[in-house]
């Protein structure tokens, strides 16, 4: 359970050159997928690198209420004993998934063909999050739903007893929605066709393929993607080793790039194209980022990024057909844009008001607080850069509930004049337990506390 009654400030303060090895922790995305995963196929699933943030143990608690049984044998060392396609029984209660929209939004898909009913919630963030994105395509396989008003949480989800495929496209650009329908799909007889206009990240399909399920995906002329999945695979159980999450990896990425000297290691991270965007964005801007030693771990092709101190960083202007490749790495990017030369115009990015917080205006306002110039409309969040070490900071930025936020704001306050503290870090937790020590060995100075 992930609502954290106490808040945690945090402050982070000007800090020496970042030098070491970062392991960051397993990509949350393909965690969150290998326990569902496993626990839809029938045997022994074994995880390693599995993330142990709170929105994964949440998604591993729910597994186990649906039937399966999960445990933890070793460090990131999991085994999930599933129940197959449509073996899933109802809970005794509700499911409980904390902090995480893709725990929520997954297992709502992987239920609602099952003919079971199960209520689900969450903390002050995702009870305040839109679920009518998956439960509209989730009604077209007969799922019937509840929730509190606008589609909010807590729900329940009356899943379909007789189920039938469908073919949906995806209105907004979300792995989330796209994995609910193809999780649904699975216990659909049949075909179940998923189109996205702008390709989000193929963790579910490329997993999906390794459990051997049948899905296709065809590029279409217009560049839309057409997914075809097969209902009623028996699922063969897997070993899943999880790759580095670049959406962690990027905090101390952006951080040696701003704090002057730094030179790290960040081993092990993938490069999934579909998540690459900041990287790229980062490269285009003047940073001093190398991707040694590439290759393939679990299915993902993964790299050793070498970063070092990149001082005369650039604004640059992402196009709205990147975002999807960067969604989580905005907060972060506005905060390397912050520290840059010129104006950096991120477009295209209106779904960021719909995360764990509104994350525009969160970034807006604290980013404004610490004295940086910013403008935004709905879609749209433009940063005046103030060149290498030209970030006043000195302010306190709320984080409401929202562990990119926080994190964000930390990397500040190692390169801004004044130190930058956060309300509250302890939603650090949900995706990356471990940034504390790691960013202290690596010679970061964050405190507990405010200023
Ligand atoms: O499918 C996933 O694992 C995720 C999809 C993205 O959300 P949307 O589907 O809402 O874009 C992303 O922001 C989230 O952190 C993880
Ligand atoms: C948006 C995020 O996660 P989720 O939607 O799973 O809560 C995130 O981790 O940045």
């Amino acid at each position: 359970m992930s609502s954290h009654a106490t808040p945690v400030p945090m402050t982070a303060h000007r800090s020496g050159p970042l030098k070491g090895v970062a392991q960051v922790p397993g990509d949350k995305s393909i965690s969150h997928r290998a326990l569902i995963l496993g626990a839809m196929a029938i045997g022994e699933t074994r995880i390693t690198g599995l993330l142990e943030g709170e929105d994964v143990i949440d998604t591993a608690k729910a597994m186990r209420a649906f039937g399966a049984q999960v445990e933890r044998v070793g460090e990131g060392e999991w085994v999930v004993n599933g129940v197959g396609v449509g073996g899933f029984s109802e809970p005794a209660d509700v499911i409980d998934c904390g902090n995480s929209g893709t725990g929520v939004r997954l297992i709502m898909g992987a239920m609602a063909t099952t003919g079971i009913t199960a209520t689900f919630t969450g903390d002050g963030s995702l009870r305040k999050r839109p679920m009518k994105r998956v439960t509209d395509p989730l009604a077209l396989f007969g799922v019937q739903s509840v929730g509190r008003s606008g589609g909010r949480l807590p729900m329940t989800i009356v899943g379909a007893a007789e189920p039938v495929a469908v073919s949906y496209e995806v209105p907004v650009p979300s792995a989330q929605v796209k994995s609910a329908v193809l999780l649904a799909g699975l216990n659909a007889p049949g075909e179940t066709v998923v189109i996205e206009r702008e390709p989000t990240r193929d963790h579910s399909e490329r997993m999906l393929a390794g459990f051997g399920a049948q899905i296709s995906t065809e590029v279409r002329a217009d560049g839309a993607r057409v997914i075809r999945l097969q209902g009623r695979p028996e699922l063969k159980p897997q070993v899943v080793a999880v790759p580095r999450d670049p959406s962690s990896a990027a905090f101390p990425v952006c951080a040696a790039l701003l704090v002057p000297g730094s030179d790290i290691l960040v081993p092990g991270v993938s490069r999934n194209p579909t998540r690459d965007g900041l990287f790229l964005t980062l490269i285009e801007m003047g940073a001093d980022i190398t991707f040694e030693n590439p290759r393939e771990e679990g299915g993902e092709p993964v790299a050793d990024l070498r970063v070092r101190y990149s001082g005369a960083l650039k604004g640059i202007e992402t196009p709205e057909e990147r975002a999807a490749s960067m969604i989580d790495e905005f907060p972060v990017l506005s905060v390397v844009a912050a520290c840059a030369t010129g104006r950096t115009i991120m477009r295209g990015v209106k779904e960021l008001r719909v995360k764990e917080s509104d994350r525009i205006d969160a970034m807006a306002r604290g980013l404004e607080a610490c004295g940086v110039t910013i403008e935004e409309d709905e879609d749209t969040l433009i940063v005046h850069g103030m060149g290498e070490g030209g970030v006043p900071g000195g302010a306190t930025c709320a984080t409401h509930l929202d562990h990119r936020i926080a994190m964000s704001f930390l990397v500040l306050g190692l390169a801004a004049q004044s130190p930058v503290s956060v309300d509250d870090g302890a939603p650090i937790a949900t995706s990356f337990p471990v940034f504390e020590p790691l960013m202290a060995e690596l010679g970061a100075k964050i405190t507990r506390g405010g200023v």
